[in-house]
């Protein structure tokens, strides 16, 4: 094993010796001494059998799909690494890809993103989400009504393992809290729409703590410094790498840094337009820049210069300036002002291709490519399932308690709507006005009551956000997050049903009797609960809240149509309103169940003595249309099945995202790139009567998504 580890050091080690620039050997820009050593120094380093993360991406592309179907090009041809013991920065302006390039390397592009190159993780293919590295987002998605310590607490939980002792758990939570600088508001919650809670730049610590929390050993980070001051900025930056001296991998997206923490960083990867300005040391960027003809002008902040040269929106903003004559130019020795900076651009790229920096890189990477290091595993979470549900539970119930929007404004709303009820229909009586009544009371409950929890839609949307984000990190499954908010939720259910069934029940004085009132209380529990289920199965498809919302009440609008009320059964057209939609709307079983429940067994007379009296039996089958023979219980137990139908869906509908969508996103890509390789040669033999093989060798992956032993 030793000896194979040696045999392949000195093999590599020959590789370099060995290897020249490729192409025509046209090399710009003489090195100093120390860039001439650039990468070599580590590759001493013993790459078998360790735990460390090495990272290297070659010709990657990534292009994606508009909605009128063109394709555009985000990411093109980047080359670069990331090894054990650095701290990688990405910089570049504005939409110059660097939340891509990231996004890519983590394999959480978007569903209209296709891949193409090479990313290998320790020399393989690898799935890097769910766990195998963290990711943190730009996005703070944190439960606003969590204190911070609380927030990092249940994260602990959630991941440490079960025999871990609570002491050592709490003394991790303590020294990461310590760590991030969050001591002095630790006791504080992070705040909501209602609650003020801790400062921007807090919470993006929070999140950061959130994913060091347990050590990963890659670490990917979109500006983790954005929103904090100068300080902030360079404690963090400090912090990721004094994670990095510990071995691990850590590659951080970041804007305008300042000296002080540009200083930190060790390797510098430059983009813009999707194109790489510069990939090597930090150190060797100033260097670069004068080589190439744009020195940094003394007293300017060497990574402003750098951004300054790759940022074309100056020249939109000079050019405008310039119309509305704000600009008055004074010459100050900057090499900018001589040309525009899509000039520059250009002039970089090209300086780029050509040099040491970019041929040093290729080498490296097919350096560390070429060593099969350890596979490593999904370092999600290490607590056991049954764990993971509990504490899931537990986090969802304690937020769901605090957070007034979420139950407590529902249950306020129902108790209003529900004395309303009462006071309208107030002891309803069995005179024959009753019959029509109690069926438009019915049809009220279970149709427009049971609608109102859409409501709690916005706040399941902010659940959903923080799911997506520890699911994608691995810090639990989605059964047990199913689990979770089914056993927090059940609680505030029961108890909006029970008030709201209550006050209606006795209010207007339906059937009486025990079994009556429960079945109430139970149908209203049922459909309130499928409204939630089915509002979840929605969230797992559209997880913005609005259309969200839209399309919730839009379903749940044809189902009161086709319920039985405002068109009797019989009547409702068929095939396709009477079977299958009627028969899939809960609000159809839920009054065929009240009504049952209601009626049967009344008998309804009017003051007129010679008017017959009508049994309730009479009106079910006769008026409402409902099927007598079938037992109000059979209703209800649909009702209950559908919710964990919904729930199901939920769950499958995540599973199909996570695992079909990204081989059908596969299969794509390699269709539309065959598709386009046709047409590109079918051009090329009628331009030039000869065969262009441009896209020949072209490895399509959509993600990182197999992994290769
Ligand atoms: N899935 C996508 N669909 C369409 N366009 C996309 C997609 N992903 C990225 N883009 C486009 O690619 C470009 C690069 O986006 P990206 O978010 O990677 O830039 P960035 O450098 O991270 O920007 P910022 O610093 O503002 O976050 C942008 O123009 C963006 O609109």
């Amino acid at each position: 094993m030793r000896g194979g580890a040696e045999e392949m050091r000195s093999s590599i080690m020959a590789d370099i010796e060995a290897n020249r620039p490729p192409g025509n050997g046209m090399v710009v820009g003489g090195l100093s001494p120390l860039s001439e050593t650039l990468w070599r120094d580590k590759a001493n380093a013993e790459l078998v059998g360790d735990v460390s993360a090495r990272l290297t991406w070659k010709d990657l592309t990534v292009t994606v799909t508009l909605p009128k179907g063109e394709m555009h090009r985000v990411l093109e041809g980047l080359t670069g690494f990331a090894e054990p013991g650095t701290l990688t920065a990405l910089m570049g302006p504005s939409g110059s890809g660097k939340s891509t390039l990231l996004d890519a390397l983590a394999g959480r592009l978007a569903a209209n993103a296709f891949l193409s190159g090479v990313i290998l993780l320790n020399g393989r293919k690898a799935k890097l989400s769910f766990g195998t590295a963290a990711y943190l987002t730009q996005d703070d998605t944190l439960i606003g009504t969590l204190t911070v310590r609380e927030t990092i607490w249940y994260s602990a939980r959630l991941r440490l393992p079960n025999k871990m002792p609570q002491e050592e758990k709490r003394a991790l939570v303590e020294s990461t809290i310590m760590e991030m600088g969050l001591q002095d508001c630790a006791d504080t919650v992070i705040g909501n729409w209602h609650l003020r809670g801790i400062s921007g730049g807090e919470k993006r610590r929070v999140s950061i703590a959130l994913e060091i929390l347990m050590r990963p050993r890659l670490l990917f980070l979109d500006e983790p410094t954005s929103g904090l001051d100068s300080a902030s900025a360079f404690f963090v930056t400090q912090t990721l790498r004094g994670l990095s001296r510990d071995g691990r991998t850590v590659i951080a997206s970041i804007h305008q840094p300042s000296s002080e923490v540009f200083e930190l960083f060790d390797s510098l990867y430059l983009l813009s337009g999707g194109k790489t300005v510069y990939f090597g040391k930090s150190s060797d960027a100033h260097e670069f820049f004068a080589q190439a003809g744009f020195p940094c002008p003394s007293l300017r902040n060497p990574s402003d210069h750098f951004l300054r040269c790759i940022n074309s929106d100056f020249d939109k903003v000079k050019a405008t300036l310039k119309g509305s004559m704000k600009l008055r130019f004074e010459r100050t020795g900057d090499p900018l002002e001589k040309t525009t900076t899509a000039e520059a651009m250009r002039r970089l790229n090209e300086f780029y291709s050509h040099s040491q920096f970019f041929y040093a890189a290729r080498q490296k990477v097919d350096e560390i490519s070429r060593i099969k290091g350890t596979i490593l595993d999904s370092g999600g979470s290490q607590a056991t399932f049954l764990m993971q549900a509990m504490i899931l539970t537990k986090r969802s119930f304690v937020n769901m308690t605090r957070d007034f929007g979420y139950y407590w404004l529902r249950l306020l709303i129902y108790i209003l709507v529900t004395m309303c009820i009462g006071t309208i229909y107030y002891n309803v009586g069995t005179g024959y006005s009753a019959i029509l009544a109690r069926g438009a009371c019915a049809s009220f409950v279970f149709g427009f009551v049971t609608f109102m929890s859409i409501g709690g839609f916005p706040s399941f949307v902010e659940d959903m956000k923080v799911f997506q984000r520890e699911r994608l990190n691995g810090h639990y499954g989605v059964l047990a997050f199913v689990i979770g908010n089914t056993l927090s939720a059940t609680p505030f259910l029961i108890m909006i049903s029970v008030a709201s069934a209550t006050i209606c029940y006795f209010m207007v004085r339906l059937h009486p009797g025990f079994m009556h009132y429960l079945f109430f209380v139970l149908c209203l529990y049922g459909s309130v609960a499928v409204v939630e289920s089915l509002m979840m199965a929605i969230a797992s498809v559209v997880p913005n809240f609005l259309m969200g919302i839209i399309i919730g009440a839009g379903i749940q609008g044809i189902f009161m149509l086709v319920s039985g009320y405002f068109r009797l059964p019989n009547d409702i057209p068929k095939p396709f309103w009477r079977y299958p939609m009627s028969y899939i709307s809960f609000d159809f079983w839920s009054l065929q169940g009240q009504y049952q429940n209601d009626l049967e067994g009344l008998v309804f007379e009017n003051q007129t003595p010679d008017l017959p009296k009508i049994p309730g039996e009479y009106v079910l089958e006769n008026v409402f249309q409902i099927d007598v023979h079938r037992s109000k219980w059979w209703d209800l137990s649909v009702i209950f099945s559908m919710i964990i139908i919904y729930r199901i869906i939920f769950f499958v509908m995540i599973k199909v995202n996570e695992d079909v969508t990204p081989w059908v996103r596969g299969f794509i890509a390699r269709r539309r790139l065959q598709q386009k390789a046709t047409l590109e040669r079918r051009h090329s033999s009628a331009d030039l009567g000869t065969r262009t093989p441009s896209l020949r060798g072209y490895v399509v992956e959509a993600g990182t998504g197999s992994t290769d032993n």
